[in-house]
């Protein structure tokens, strides 16, 4: 399967809106990760061939069931970070999901069991540790709606198409958010170890 109609290009230029290019994002996201992953693929398509018994091209709805954050008073993170109250925080999805210190030693790799419990079960994972819809009183109204729409065009997709990547296509995250963050980029950025970047 051709993948390059699937729009990865995640540049200042592409705001993610709430509700299209979000879902659309993670789904280009996601695909490569499975071109990459081919036992991925396999372990998807076997759930589904299990699952669904052949019926994935008639899934309605499966039966499955840019932050800008501020802080309120001068605080000092837990890197030993010092901010105070005009001190724009942004939290990197894109890095928080491949750090070593939240995911272990293994964070690299795209593993489906990371979600899944011994019995096969979905494992919960709080929203602090995976933000990409955020966590709290203002997280994302959309999550469950953007979980459907994604599993149902997975289960589409893997059911009848094997994944794989276009030969010499680069595939690169861009902080583009930057460019929206009060009119440029932060004056200083730190990782979460607490180093300026
Ligand atoms: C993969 C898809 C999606 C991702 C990763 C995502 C992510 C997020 C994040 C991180 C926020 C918090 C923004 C902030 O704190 O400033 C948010 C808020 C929101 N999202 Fe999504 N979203 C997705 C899909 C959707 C969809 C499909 C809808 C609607 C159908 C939606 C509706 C909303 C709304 C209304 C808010 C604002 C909630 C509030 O401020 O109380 N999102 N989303």
């Amino acid at each position: 399967m051709n993948l390059e109609f699937l729009e990865l290009d995640l540049n200042a230029e592409t705001p993610l809106l709430a509700g299209r290019d979000s879902t659309g994002s993670t789904l280009s996201w996601l695909f490569y990760l499975i071109a990459k992953n081919p036992i991925a693929e396999d372990k998807i398509q076997e759930e589904l061939d299990t699952q669904l018994e052949g019926k994935c091209n008639d899934i309605r709805a499966i039966e499955l069931s840019k932050l800008h954050k501020i802080p309120v008073q001068p605080d000092t993170l837990p890197s030993g970070c010092q901010v105070d109250c005009n001190t724009t925080i942004i939290l990197f999805f894109y890095t928080m999901g491949r750090m070593e210190s939240v995911w272990g030693k293994d964070c690299l790799e795209f593993k489906l069991e990371r979600w899944f419990d011994k019995r096969g079960g979905i494992k919960h994972q709080p929203s602090y540790k995976f933000p990409a819809f955020n966590a709290g009183p203002r997280s994302c109204l959309g999550k469950q709606m953007s979980f459907t729409q994604i599993k149902i065009m997975v289960a589409r997709i893997v059911y009848r198409y094997h994944v794989e990547l276009v030969e010499g296509h680069p595939v690169l995250p861009s902080m583009g958010g930057f460019d929206g963050v009060r009119g440029g980029p932060p004056h200083k950025a730190h990782d979460f170890e607490g180093h300026v970047i």
